[in-house]
């Protein structure tokens, strides 16, 4: 009886380990639980530290450090392309596309200081990893309530400005794992038109060979952030916006699929394929070279 009690206890040990070992599903499982409580450990035991300084964009700094461990944890390479263009004094706005819970590992190696992300207000309900975002700044915007998530993104506008702040926003609005981008929203568009001030676009290259929440993948791996030159918005108004959006869709797309047929990230320094840096639109409606020393970078 006893043997067979201590048989059932070793088998409860092992089995674990064994799934973990050899069951692809469950050694997801596992990874994706550790990085979400991970999150919430961090924002339990450093929230207290954040809260000393309120709400502010410098608790941005605390959350980063606690997010950067992960990637060691995890085996995750990460390449960083291009980040020289960030080291830029006025306020900007980043888009990035979107994969995965999985971008907040990349997103923390390459942003700037005195930037915060907007995120989707349901992330304020998560407990203290709500209380940990809201001291740090992030903007929270309602999804659903498309006037007040506008509301929101105007006055940012003006904070941007105001307060010499960057913005990180994922404009494809959600997750999303296909082999291209989603169309974008427009928020980040109209939020950089209003302040009269640039945009980055980062690409981060396809997870598809180490993660992929529909094949209950994750194993370690390495993908590439490249930051590609900035895009003026000066001189550009409201009816600017949709064809702004898509030129800078199509050039991150392009980046992407060129990221995902070349895994061997063999890229070349500069990418020809924006409206080059410091371009902006004229009458005719064609992209044109403003300043093309780029020595505000
Ligand atoms: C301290 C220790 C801490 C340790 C713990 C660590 C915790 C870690 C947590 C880190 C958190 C990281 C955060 C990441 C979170 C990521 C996300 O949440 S992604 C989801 C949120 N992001 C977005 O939704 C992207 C922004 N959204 C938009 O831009 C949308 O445009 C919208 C404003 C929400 C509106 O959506 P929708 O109506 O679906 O879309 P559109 O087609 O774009 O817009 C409709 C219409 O409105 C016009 N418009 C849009 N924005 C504006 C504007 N600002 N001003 C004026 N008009 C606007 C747009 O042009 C459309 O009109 P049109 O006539 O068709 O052009
Ligand atoms: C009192 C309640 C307590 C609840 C505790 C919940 C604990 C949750 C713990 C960790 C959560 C980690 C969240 C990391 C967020 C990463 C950002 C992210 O990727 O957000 C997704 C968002 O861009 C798009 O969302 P959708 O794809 O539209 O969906």
């Amino acid at each position: 009886m006893d043997v067979a009690l201590l048989h059932g206890l070793l088998l409860l040990l092992i089995l674990p380990v064994l799934l973990y070992r050899y069951c692809a599903t469950f050694h997801y499982f596992c990874k994706v639980t550790f990085f979400n409580l991970w999150v919430l450990a961090m924002a339990t035991l450093l929230s207290p530290f954040a809260a000393i300084r309120g709400r502010c964009v410098e608790n941005m700094k605390l959350l980063c450090a606690a997010i950067r461990p992960l990637k060691h944890l995890y085996g995750i390479k990460i390449e960083v392309l291009g980040a020289e263009h960030l080291n830029l004094k006025e306020p900007y706005v980043i888009v990035c596309n979107h994969q995965a819970s999985l971008d907040l590992m990349g997103m923390v190696e390459v942003i700037p200081k005195r930037c915060v992300p907007i995120a989707k207000k349901e992330l304020l309900y998560m407990g203290t990893v709500g209380w940990a975002c809201w001291l740090s700044g992030i903007i929270f915007i309602d999804r659903q309530r498309t006037g007040d998530a506008i509301d929101v993104i105007s006055q940012t506008a003006e904070t941007i400005r105001r307060e010499n702040l960057r913005v990180w926003i994922f404009p494809e609005g959600t997750r999303n794992q296909s082999r291209s981008m989603l169309p974008f929203k427009r928020g980040a568009f109209h939020l950089a038109v209003q302040a009269q001030v640039p945009i980055f676009p980062i690409v981060i290259s396809p997870y598809w060979d180490f993660f992929s929440s529909k094949e209950k993948k994750f194993t370690p791996g390495t993908f590439t952030i490249r930051v590609l030159p900035r895009i003026e918005t000066r001189g550009l108004s409201p009816k600017d916006v949709p064809e702004l959006t898509e030129t800078v869709r199509k050039t991150m797309v392009d980046v992407f699929s060129e990221m995902s047929s070349n895994p061997c990230r063999d890229w070349p320094a500069e990418l020809p394929l924006l409206p080059s840096t410091g371009a902006t639109k004229g009458t005719d409606g064609v992209w044109h070279d403003e300043d093309t020393t780029g020595t505000s970078d």
